[in-house]
């Protein structure tokens, strides 16, 4: 069954919506970003998280000892690079990995063969940050990417109305969603329901 990341959560009424309604994993924003959660008040989120749940910090292009202090005091489970962070860097810093890659052509898919990382995140690429665009990239491209479908990770303009295309076409590990369960740029906890309930029930085994 395809896993969901509901991304971008600020707020305790949606973290629990996004729980109760079946989410797999929740995305705390530490980069630049209007989304962007201070440390302390993701750790009393996360601390109301279930284990199974898992808990991924977002980073662009940060310091690796903050990093590493944001992964210390919030109980995250995996660090989400999504800035420029080359392969020996994140290997360096030695955390559970996803590594994100702005799609434009295929050598952006094809960069990510280089980089040994748990999960790989195929998004669009940002407007005013780095990721959260809204924006979709071509599914297609991913033909080429040599990267395993089980630690594929797709995210960029997903909604519920496009969610179970995104399945059919690309078989990913996981869907990532931010602007598509947001309202007037704030989470909407009946679009969270409606996304998860868009990828889960779509009638695979
Ligand atoms: O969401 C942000 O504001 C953000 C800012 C800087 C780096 C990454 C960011 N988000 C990462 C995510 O995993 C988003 O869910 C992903 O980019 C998809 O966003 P959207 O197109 O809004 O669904």
């Amino acid at each position: 069954m395809t896993k969901v990341k509901i991304c971008g959560l600020m707020e305790a009424e949606h973290v629990r919506a996004a729980v109760d309604a079946g989410a797999d994993a929740i995305g705390f924003v530490f980069a630049p970003s209007r989304r962007r959660i201070d440390m302390k008040w993701a750790a009393e989120l996360a601390a109301r998280v279930p284990e199974h749940v898992m808990k991924v910090g977002v980073f662009v292009n940060a310091d690796a000892s903050e990093l590493k202090t944001v992964y210390r005091n919030v109980p995250l489970d995996y660090v989400q690079y999504h800035g420029d962070e080359t392969p020996e860097q994140i290997r360096e810093i030695g955390l559970p990995s996803i590594k994100a890659f702005s799609v434009r052509t295929a050598e952006d898919v094809r960069r990510a063969a280089q980089y040994d990382v748990d999960y790989y995140l195929f998004d669009a690429p940002g407007t005013d940050f780095r990721g959260g665009s809204g924006n979709v990239f071509d599914w297609s491209l991913l033909a080429d990417a040599g990267i395993p479908r089980e630690r594929t990770i797709i995210a960029g303009g997903l909604n519920a109305g496009n969610a179970a295309d995104a399945v059919r076409q690309t078989t990913p590990f996981a869907l990532d969603v931010s602007s598509g369960v947001e309202l007037e740029k704030r989470k909407d906890p009946e679009l969270i329901r409606r996304f998860i309930r868009a990828v889960k029930e779509r009638g695979e085994a």
